[in-house]
């Protein structure tokens, strides 16, 4: 029988649009015993400008009648970012309890990495997504007085660092059972002291798996001077996302970095999304990099159980990238289109031979 998936649409601001509709394009062009029910949600913040609100009061419930969300990306130059993260992505986030962000990477054939001799990586970052430096509690006192004060309280939790680790332990059993577990317990001694203790408990129970600790300061230099040495990674949800960022960079651009948001227990829909923001720099341009648009769909189909659908779009995304057709961020000259142009054409040959 034929499934059909309820996907929401938020396409959001800057490239947003852009690089979903190129995800669309090729979700689209997949064959399988399979349909897409695409829904578009105009929850931008050139429409907040205009209402007063990203999503309506009753946003996240109509999030929760789809089995996926695929995002574009927030952010507006006449908009705080604080405003439109905490207005759209980050409620969705906490709300449908997707609690872990899971981030890869790797160097995709025919490109390269700044890194010099560089030619592999392989890593799978593990995103804490709901609390830490994200807890959103804190304030502000003596607002524009001399004595004004600000907090933002990080909050550690033994129950999400427990489903966190446990999620990236089973990640790394998967691939090659190395994990690296960051931390900053040396000048954080509460709650980071806490993750330690906890990753170490979690460890046990999982003794086939090579866990280590690194400072997040340190992470940064192993990174880009002994890639190899890293595989699956597990930090708070900053130190994830400053580090994936800077993965992606070394991977070869940003503009190729997948993500998913997981709600592993299946009670909400998850949401993918590539990594970077709106690229104020790029818009309208037609020259955004839709690869980690594209490779968050990938994710998609394969959380949704599409797996043969997954691997033949990653399959001809790979062989778009080998054959040499890369945006500008990649060295290339081609542009947005280009590359749906060319996933989409690569996409009939493979499956004419299915
Ligand atoms: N989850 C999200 O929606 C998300 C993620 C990151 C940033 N943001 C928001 O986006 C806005 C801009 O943030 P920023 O400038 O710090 O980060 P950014 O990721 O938007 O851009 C950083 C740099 O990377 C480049 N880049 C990004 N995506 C690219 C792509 N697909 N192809 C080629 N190059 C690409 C940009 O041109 C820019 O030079 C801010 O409002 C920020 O809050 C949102
Ligand atoms: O989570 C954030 O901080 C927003 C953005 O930088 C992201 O990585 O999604
Ligand atoms: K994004
Ligand atoms: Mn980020």
């Amino acid at each position: 029988m034929t499934k059909t998936y309820q996907i929401a649409l938020l396409p959001g601001d800057g490239i947003g649009p852009e690089v979903l509709q190129a995800g669309v394009d090729c979700l689209k062009a997949l064959k399988g015993d399979f349909t897409f029910e695409f829904t578009t949600f105009d929850w931008s913040s050139t429409n907040y400008k205009q209402r007063g609100y990203y999503m309506p009061a009753d946003g996240i419930e109509q999030l929760r009648r789809h089995d996926a969300i695929y995002f574009g990306a927030v952010g507006h130059q006449e908009v705080p970012d604080h405003i439109s993260l905490w207005g759209l992505i980050l409620p969705i986030r906490k709300e449908l309890q997707q609690w872990v962000n899971v981030r890869p990477v790797q160097i995709l054939p025919g490109t390269q990495s700044p890194l010099r001799g560089v030619d592999k990586i392989d890593w799978v970052i593990i995103r804490e997504n709901s609390e830490g430096e994200y807890a959103g509690q804190g304030g502000r006192s003596h607002v524009g007085t001399a004595y004004e004060v600000g907090t933002e309280l990080a909050i550690f939790t033994r129950v999400a660092i427990e489903r966190v680790m446990r999620f990236a332990f089973d990640t790394a059993r998967a691939r090659d059972k190395r994990l690296c577990m960051v931390t900053k317990s040396n000048a954080q001694r509460y709650g980071m002291v806490l993750w330690d203790e906890v990753a170490n408990a979690v460890a046990k129970e999982y003794p086939d798996v090579k866990m280590e600790k690194m400072l997040v300061d340190a992470m940064t230099v192993r990174m880009v001077n002994n890639p190899d040495s890293l595989s699956t990674i597990v930090a708070t949800n900053l130190h994830a996302d400053i580090l994936s960022d800077l993965a992606a960079a070394l991977g070869g651009s940003i503009g190729i970095a997948p993500s998913s948001n997981l709600n592993p227990e299946r009670n909400f829909p998850s949401m993918f999304e590539p990594i970077h923001g709106s690229a104020f720099d790029l818009v309208g341009k037609g020259v955004a990099n839709p690869i980690g648009a594209i490779w968050s769909a990938v994710e998609m189909l394969n959380f949704l159980g599409e797996t043969t659908a997954g691997d033949v779009l990653m399959r001809a995304m790979v062989k778009v990238s080998a054959d040499g057709v890369r945006t500008r961020d990649l060295g290339g000259q081609a542009g947005t289109k280009d590359v749906v142009d060319a996933i989409v054409k690569e996409l009939g040959q493979l499956q004419s031979k299915l």
